[in-house]
């Protein structure tokens, strides 16, 4: 169940502020860990930057049970039991929803950041530039379309899903297809990534939405208007991505199926996880 204070009057669910907002510093060795779920689209961003930077030995990770109880995230092998021990070390009186992505230092002892679009940028732009992922001159573009994508699709979906009235619900659902139909557009011109022959920052966050959108976001949040693979530009440059071992390795269906469908029961009461959608994301 959302809390309250994430729904506004009118039934639109307003995502909660990041509480942990530094940005990070210079990498040690054993210095920072990264706590992921493969389920969370926000998460898998930096999974899968870390990948593409060549950056695993600097960032440890931590995989999260896909489950969440009512005490939030467990960390297998117990080491803490809960992610909720990280956020009250850090912040005894934090009360809000304890989240990942969300960077530890281990030096320091306390979250640096679960600040999620800030830290795919400061790896980008602090740890590694090859490949070069933001690049300096496409940077107010990449800006324009990360808003566009985090408004109109990544964080939108959550909005259909989340609603709590008819009129938030259809709302964000008819911003969600107007994005798609738009990334259709601009794919269905050629170039195989969104800027052109250029994989950055853009293409993670785009994808991430679409790895979920008919295994779960089509049924689970009612985004049901068309499926992914409805969409014939946006399906194949989806496949094209998967195909790319940074983006198909840390997708892990299973872990998003039972994520979504048992952890929201306000949503699915009965927990029930779907079979399929038999989908071959093979190029
Ligand atoms: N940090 C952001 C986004 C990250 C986020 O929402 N992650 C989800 C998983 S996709 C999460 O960890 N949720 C935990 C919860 O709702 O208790 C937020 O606070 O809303």
């Amino acid at each position: 169940m959302k809390p309250a204070r994430e729904t506004t009057g009118d039934g639109r669910f307003a995502r909660q502020p990041n509480r942990f907002t530094e940005r990070l510093g210079p990498p040690g060795p054993g210095r920072y860990r990264l706590y992921a779920s493969y389920a969370c689209p926000w998460a898998q961003r930096v999974l899968i930057v870390r990948r593409l930077l060549g950056v695993e030995d600097l960032l440890d990770v931590t995989i999260v049970d896909p489950i969440r109880d009512e005490k939030g995230w467990r960390v297998p092998g117990g080491d803490p039991e809960y992610l909720s021990e990280l956020y009250l070390a850090s912040d005894p009186d934090y009360r809000g929803r304890y989240t990942v992505p969300v960077i530890w230092d281990a030096a320091e002892g306390r979250i640096v950041t679960n600040d999620f679009p800030q830290i795919t940028l400061d790896l980008e732009t602090t740890w590694s530039t090859t490949p070069d992922l933001y690049p300096e001159r496409l940077r107010p573009e990449i800006d324009a379309l990360n808003d566009r994508l985090y408004h109109g699709l990544n964080n939108a979906v959550y909005e259909a899903g989340f609603a709590r009235s008819q009129a938030a619900y259809e709302e964000a659902v008819a911003r969600v297809f107007a994005t798609l139909d738009e990334l259709e557009e601009r794919l269905a011109a050629g170039s195989p990534y969104l800027f052109g022959d250029e994989l950055t920052e853009s293409d993670v966050r785009a994808y991430t939405t679409l790895a979920r959108f008919d295994a779960v976001y089509h049924g689970h949040f009612k985004c049901s208007v068309r499926r992914l693979v409805d969409y014939p530009a946006l399906w194949a440059y989806a496949r094209r991505l998967y195909a790319i071992p940074a983006f198909g390795e840390t997708t892990d269906f299973d872990h998003i199926k039972r994520h979504y469908y048992m952890t929201h029961p306000d949503i699915n009461p009965s927990r029930i996880v779907p079979v399929g959608p038999a989908i071959d994301w093979s190029l």
